[in-house]
């Protein structure tokens, strides 16, 4: 490990673990004096151990505390260690990382449609908690309702819910099938957070629909 890793790399006590759905858990973890911009993302890792991944913070910048919602992926190394952690155990963290940021003078003036596939909601609930005021939609894409994490975060009528496995949601289809059959103005600053697929299908139709290219922004999960 080199010395600028040493430097960076902090530990954080876990001081609670929720569990959203058999396979999905938020870890809260003490903030000490980390500071982020909402939107980024950290690595993570049991301390001593070198397996790290990356995950979006989830709360908002301002909270006391720091949390990541993680799925536990199916033969996964890290998310599924992570879903046995427990209060008192020491995570390293390391970051802040990456630019899937909000950008301070559209905050009062933008409207705002964020797209997220699964846990791509992360940051995007970090963005909706730390910034209440801001003029939003959310297109969430999940297979089962349940996947809906903590839905209660968003304001009722700016949170569309897109089931593509059960017709529970308030849209039975994928988030780029909704797109299609809702084209959205021209003057919307788009955020894309989750897998590649849907990034790639969305940015397409958002961009035959006429939406300015230049304010996408994205983050690629896998
Ligand atoms: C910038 C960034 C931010 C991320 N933020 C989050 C986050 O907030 N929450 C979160 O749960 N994950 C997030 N991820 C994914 C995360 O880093 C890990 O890839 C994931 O937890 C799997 O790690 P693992 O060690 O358990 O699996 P590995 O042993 O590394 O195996 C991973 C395999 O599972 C696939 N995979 C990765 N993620 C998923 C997934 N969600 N569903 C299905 N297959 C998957 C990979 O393509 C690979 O084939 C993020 C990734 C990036 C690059």
């Amino acid at each position: 490990m080199n010395i600028y890793l040493i430097i960076r790399m902090r530990s954080h006590k876990v001081i609670g673990i929720r569990n959203l759905t058999s396979s999905t858990y938020v870890i809260r973890m003490e903030k000490n004096d980390f500071s982020f911009k909402t939107g980024q993302y950290i690595t993570l890792g049991f301390t001593g151990s070198i397996d790290r991944r990356e995950y979006s913070i989830y709360s908002s910048q301002n909270a006391d505390y720091l949390e990541v919602l993680i799925k536990e992926v199916e033969d996964g190394l890290v998310s599924k260690k992570l879903k046995r952690c427990k209060s008192g155990d020491m995570l390293d963290v390391d970051g802040p990382f990456g630019h899937f940021s909000l950008q301070n003078e559209e905050l009062q003036t933008k409207k705002f449609l964020f797209i997220a596939t699964g846990t791509g909601i992360s940051p995007i609930h970090s963005f909706v908690k730390s910034h209440p005021e801001l003029n939003y939609s959310v297109l969430h894409g999940v297979r089962l309702e349940e996947e809906a994490y903590e839905r209660d975060s968003y304001n009722k009528n700016q949170y569309i819910l897109c089931t593509s496995r059960e017709k529970t949601g308030d849209f039975h289809g994928r988030v780029t099938d909704y797109l299609k059959q809702n084209p959205i103005s021209s003057d919307t600053v788009c955020y894309l957070c989750g897998n590649c697929h849907m990034i790639y299908e969305a940015y397409d139709i958002l961009e035959k629909q006429g939406i300015n290219l230049g304010p996408i922004h994205t983050e690629v999960y896998f």
